[in-house]
């Protein structure tokens, strides 16, 4: 999917909204598991219930390798279902990955060759030649973790070189040169408020992936009011405070509830720009 199409379906379904696929099997409701693929049955709920108030999908790899075979099982079928059913959706590995090259390349097969996913979450510490492999895939997109959501954010991205420059600011400005923003996004928690203010400054144009409202308290407001572009520019997650909206057999039924109070905000947010 192109940066346009992306636009298109954001202005189609007023929103602009990622579910996040976080789903662990300690927390779905007791009688899925029952099921054959109690992960599979769940966020196949969850993804009818939802298809038409988001624009994308973030199964976080953490989730089903911790199962073993039979995560992982459920992850692909879970791409395999959005896929045929849900073609316009955004798919998103939350995989955070990133090697030596040749190493990278595999990871890339993996996502890109054999699952045919959009996206994937990459790290940039590795350099140009660990991200490179991602980014030799038409219409593949790398999201680059520039400043992320959590309090270890300021343990590294926040800290200053001599010149003043914050760690964040270097990768945004370095990995420029890799990859366009056809080809390239960037993570910015939604818990960094004002700051994404400097993140625009250097990066405009560009698609951000926001996790961070919901569970983790960020501000969508403030992420529209500092981080919009004029095509959008944001693809925010919640994965938590959507899907586990509910623990009995109405889960789908209030997770739609709560991505439908997003994606509500959302509209009124888009007034600004469309
Ligand atoms: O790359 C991510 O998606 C990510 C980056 C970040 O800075 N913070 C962050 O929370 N995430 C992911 O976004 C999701 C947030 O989940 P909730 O807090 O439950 O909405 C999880 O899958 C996190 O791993």
């Amino acid at each position: 999917m192109n940066k346009q199409q992306l636009f298109e379906n954001i202005k189609r379904k007023k929103s602009f909204l990622c579910v996040g696929l976080d789903t662990d099997i300690k927390k779905i409701p007791a009688h899925l598991l029952k099921e054959e693929d109690p992960i599979f049955a769940f966020n196949k709920a969850i993804i009818d219930a939802t298809a038409d108030l988001c624009i994308a999908y973030k199964p976080n790899l953490a989730f089903y390798e911790s199962m073993g075979v039979k995560g992982w099982i459920a992850f692909e079928k879970t791409v395999n279902y959005i896929k045929e059913n849900y073609p316009d959706q955004f798919i998103i590995a939350d995989a955070k990955r990133g090697d030596i090259g040749n190493t990278s390349e595999m990871y890339a097969r993996s996502f890109f060759d054999e699952l045919n996913i959009d996206s994937v979450t990459v790290a940039p510490y590795m350099g140009e030649d660990s991200v490179k492999p991602f980014l030799i895939y038409p219409e593949k997109w790398v999201i680059l973790l520039a400043l992320t959501s959590n309090k270890g954010s300021h343990d590294f991205q926040l800290t200053e070189d001599v010149n003043g420059e914050r760690l964040f600011e270097k990768v945004l400005k370095t990995s420029q040169q890799w990859a366009s923003d056809e080809q390239m996004m960037y993570v910015v928690g939604a818990t960094q408020g004002k700051m994404f203010l400097d993140i625009r400054k250097h990066v405009p144009n560009h698609f951000l992936l926001v996790p961070g409202v919901g569970a983790q308290g960020g501000s969508l407001e403030e992420v529209c009011k500092y981080g919009m572009n004029k095509m959008c520019g944001l693809i925010v997650n919640s994965s938590r405070g959507i899907i586990y909206a509910d623990k009995t057999e109405k889960f789908a039924e209030e997770a739609r509830k709560s991505a439908k109070a997003v994606q509500t905000e959302m509209e009124e947010q888009l007034k600004a720009i469309l």
